[in-house]
């Protein structure tokens, strides 16, 4: 994170309980193990987006504890209001809008482990272009992030068909190559497959690592 780009970007991340989470992982693993990679994945996704150099704050939504080895002065975890994802996504962007308002504000879902910090720098320097933009996700369908320009209110949208909520709301999609660990969200092994194929980073790292070393997992 640094504070020499113009104009700054607070990014907000919602990242669901780990012991609900990531259900569509299911099949093979405990819930112990899911709940591992599920907590993987939101910190390489908020090392990515904290290391961008367009980013200079970011603000987590999640229940207490779920992130409790996060300790980092530069992120703001505040505790998820319990109404949802769009829920939890309000709310940080009111917390974004009250602490930094002259900054665009950017929602980046929780579960991209295989997110650069340049693909995410080389989104939002796009999205400057737009009052309202988004990111399709790899498949096209749902979405993996939502910007606002400073100065634009930002409703989310999240859920099954996102993707055309999103445009139909105005956002405008960004020119972002699907196989862009931006897009590559992982609900499922399949998407998993694909995200370590991109890189994943070290969290989910050393978490597949750890779980493949008692052959819970392929
Ligand atoms: N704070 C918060 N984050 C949420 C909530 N629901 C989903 N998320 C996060 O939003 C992102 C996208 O959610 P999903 O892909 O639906 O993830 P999920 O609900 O863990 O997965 P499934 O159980 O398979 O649907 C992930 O980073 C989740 O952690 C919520 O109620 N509160
Ligand atoms: C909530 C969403 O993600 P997922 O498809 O991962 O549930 C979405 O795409 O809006």
């Amino acid at each position: 994170m640094t504070d020499g780009a113009d104009p700054r970007w607070t990014v907000v991340v919602p990242v669901k309980g780990s012991v609900d989470a990531k259900t569509r992982l299911g099949g093979e693993l405990s819930d112990g193990d899911r709940a591992r990679i599920a907590v993987a994945f939101a910190r390489d996704t908020i090392a990515a987006a904290s290391a961008a150099l367009r980013v200079v704050h970011v603000i987590v939504v999640t229940e207490p504890g779920t992130l409790a080895d996060l300790d980092d002065p530069d992120i703001l975890v505040i505790d998820d209001p319990g109404t949802g994802l769009n829920g939890a996504v309000r709310f940080g962007i009111r917390a974004a809008q009250m602490g930094w308002r002259h900054d665009g504000v950017a929602v980046l879902l929780g579960d991209l482990p295989a997110l650069r910090s340049d693909d995410l720098d080389e989104a939002l320097a796009q999205a400057l272009a737009h009052p309202l933009s988004f990111v399709p996700d790899a498949e096209g369908t749902g979405t993996s992030m939502i910007t606002a320009a400073p100065g634009s209110d930002l409703e989310p949208l999240f859920g099954p068909g996102s993707a055309e909520a999103h445009r139909a709301a105005g956002h405008r999609p960004l020119g972002i190559d699907p196989a862009s660990g931006l897009r590559r969200d992982v609900d499922t092994l399949d998407a998993l497959a694909e995200a370590e194929a991109l890189g994943v980073g070290a969290f989910t790292q050393a978490a597949l690592a750890a779980i493949r070393s008692t052959e819970r997992i392929a």
